[in-house]
């Protein structure tokens, strides 16, 4: 019978069986009575453990909570209302009476005042969290926002959800007695009107919305480095990510100007996660993006684009310092070891961020400045650089700029290894990181600069015809300002060749709230007045439009930029290319003369022929509505600048 050799199988009886788990306790105990007399116990439990992991700097909690009962000192949730002793970041409020009125004894003015203007609109928080931490918004974007991951490199990795760009037709701005006849309406305009009781009930849904969420993040911060043009901004919001977006785009604030912020100059509230009602009064979509002056307020609906909140504020900026005399900007900047700056102006995806960040040049910014008559300024505190294609060899600064504090989105990235795949666009071609200027390595602090000596118009010309690079004299300047070109690529489905031209006044339309002639005007008058040399840079496609031909390449556009900076290009031999009429140099050092004139490197001169000429009959179409000046040049000022415009016969 199988088994009757075996030998029996051990015996263990219940008394065995407590003898032997005897023993392990006491092995165990053995082992930690060693463990301890090496490492004398800190904590006692798991919380205990977890209250040692974090510090904090020595402040004297009994002095803010002596005059409270003994419930109200606990500094837990359960026990009672919190007491609010790191004013002022987490704010509480309590919604009884009395434990709101101990709350509110512990508030600073400014948190008083933020409550106050909250109430004011019907926001009525449970919690707010005020300036955190670049960590303290990890945590809370890991925690609550499921679509947040920290990636290899230590940046935090978000969605934004249904929208991946901006809706520029979505932007509204109320028509308001005081501002109305400075703001640029109709045809051709990017800002278009609503009323302003259409306003506050887009407001009143953001705030409803507001009202139903657990918690609320608020980051106060400033808007341009200029001292003497400096506006304070506050953003309320519901995601983390929102926030910490702010935080790195916004200049931050000082403990001690925190402290004395007081009330901010506007104020966006982003209840993006909830849609529009498209049924309101001037509504089109589920999206609106509502400005409105007299209230000094943004309401953002129906889309989570981070980029709509900077861009609000540009769009501010573009209002407000015109009036006092200041040039805003869509520029990069840059400036030299001379001090000499250089504004890169040009459309989205031209160049501005890439070019900007230059290894000789330390950076001023990368997207909106403003120029006074002390010199140019950055608006903002951070950079928002496109990561699609981002390669380290490449672009060794925006590479290495991804690191923790740094917001990267719709990027796909490795699950396990969480290495970011940037040749990705599954999520959108518009992949973006968001990081604090500090994260460039040779960021100017503060980030202001002299009057520029160089300023470059960036297009990227998708036709293939204009030249890599061209001298403009000053009327073509405001002529290549005014109409703001670059063509896009038609998409990438099906072999769809065709380039779509796009004209966006002064580099940014979208942003504009004057008409373009009055930025044009400032522009002409500094230009002449500061001396400064202007540049047209193809960033775009030669030898063929796109699909037939290549984009130049980033490193023959950077020696065309180093040959203007270091004066090459100031005592270069020129030849006109005809029909635009572009002064264009014969030769720069690090660039194959052959693709100076894009006409050498197509294969079809016929064709080259015909291409520039539909691209100067859609030039001079776009500058039509120009001609009567929009009321800041005359229409003889204007016709001026149309006849240093190409010629089409
Ligand atoms: N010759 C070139 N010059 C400049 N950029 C190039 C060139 N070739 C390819 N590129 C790529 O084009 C893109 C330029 O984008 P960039 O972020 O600099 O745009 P931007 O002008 O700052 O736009 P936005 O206002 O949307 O931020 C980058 O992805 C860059 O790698
Ligand atoms: O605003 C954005 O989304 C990105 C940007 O800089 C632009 O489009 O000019
Ligand atoms: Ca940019
Ligand atoms: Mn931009």
């Amino acid at each position: 019978m199988p088994g009757v050799n075996n030998p029996p199988p051990p015996i263990t009886t219940a008394a065995a069986q407590q003898k032997m788990a005897q023993e392990r306790r006491e092995d165990a105990g053995d082992l930690r009575r060693l463990v301890n007399e090496a490492h004398p116990p800190r904590a006692s439990d798991l919380a205990e453990l977890q209250s040692l992991q974090k510090t904090r700097k020595d402040r004297d909690d009994t002095d803010t909570t002596a005059s409270l009962s003994e419930t109200l000192k606990s500094k837990s949730r359960e026990a009672g209302p919190r007491v609010v002793v790191r004013e002022p970041k987490h704010l509480y409020m309590p919604q009884s009476p009395r434990s709101r009125a101990a709350a509110e004894a512990e508030q600073t003015d400014l948190i008083k005042e933020m409550f106050h203007e909250m109430g004011d609109i019907g926001l009525k928080p449970v919690v707010v969290y005020h300036n955190l931490s670049v960590p303290e918004l990890y945590e809370h974007a890991l925690k609550y926002e499921p679509s947040s991951h920290i990636v290899a490199s230590g940046a935090l990795a978000t969605l934004s959800g249904a929208k991946t760009g901006r809706s520029p037709k979505d932007k509204r701005v109320v028509r308001e007695p005081d501002s109305e006849a400075d703001i640029w309406w109709g045809t051709g305009s990017p800002n278009y009107e609503m009323d302003e009781r259409t306003f506050i009930l887009n407001r009143e849904r953001a705030v409803d919305y507001l009202n139903t969420l657990d918690r609320l993040y608020v980051f106060d911060g400033y808007a341009g480095w200029d001292t003497q043009a400096r506006f304070k901004i506050r953003v309320v919001c519901a995601r983390p990510y929102h926030a910490l977006f702010m935080h790195n785009m916004l200049i931050r604030p000082t403990e001690d100007e925190l402290h004395d912020f007081g009330l901010p100059d506007f104020t966006i509230y982003n209840g993006g996660a909830f849609p529009a009602n498209r049924y309101t009064s001037y509504m089109t979509s589920s999206t609106s993006i509502d400005v409105s002056l007299k209230h000094k307020e943004m309401v953002i609906l129906g889309t989570q684009y981070a980029g709509e909140m900077k861009k609000g504020v540009f769009s501010l900026m573009n209002y407000v310092l015109p009036k006092m005399g200041i040039l805003s900007l869509h520029s990069g900047c840059n400036e030299g070891k001379d001090g000499d700056v250089t504004l890169f102006f040009g459309l989205s995806g031209t160049g501005k961020t890439t070019l900007s960040a230059d290894p000789q040049r330390p950076l001023i910014g990368d997207d909106e400045h403003g120029w006074s008559d002390r010199g140019v300024f950055n608006i903002e505190g951070g950079c928002y650089a496109k990561a699609i294609g981002l390669k380290q060899e490449n672009e060794p600064y925006i590479f290495d700029a991804i690191k923790f504090g740094t917001i990267l989105e719709n990027v796909v990235f490795d699950e396990e290894t969480r290495h970011v795949d940037y040749d990705v666009s599954a999520i959108t071609e518009n992949t973006r990181a968001s990081y604090p200027i500090e994260h460039i390595e040779n960021a100017k602090i503060p980030c202001v600069g002299g009057h520029p000596k160089n300023i470059i118009m960036l297009c990227c010309d998708a036709f293939g015809v204009l030249p890599p690079v061209a001298k403009l004299t000053k009327e073509q300047a405001m002529y290549y300002f005014v109409s703001g070109y670059t063509a896009k690529v038609a998409g990438t489905e099906q072999g769809v060749t065709e380039p779509e031209a796009t004209f966006s006044a002064c580099f940014g339309s979208a942003f504009l709230m004057w008409h373009p002639t009055k930025y044009a005007s400032m522009l002409a008058e500094k230009v002449e007045k500061y001396g400064a040399h202007v540049w047209l840079i193809n960033t775009g496609w030669t030898g063929g439009p796109y699909g037939v031909g290549y984009r130049f390449k980033l490193r023959h556009t950077r020696a065309i930029v180093n040959a203007i900076h270091s004066g090459e290009l100031g005592a270069a031999e020129y030849e006109t290319m005809p029909t635009f009429n572009l002064q264009v140099p014969k030769e720069v050092s690090g660039v194959p003369s052959e693709v100076l004139l894009p006409v050498n490197c197509w294969a079809d001169t016929e064709n080259y022929n015909k291409t520039l000429t539909h691209l100067a009959s859609l030039f001079t179409k776009n500058f039509v509505k120009f001609q009567d000046g929009g009321g800041h040049v005359t229409p003889e000022e204007a016709s001026a600048i149309l006849a240093s415009g190409p010629t089409v016969e």
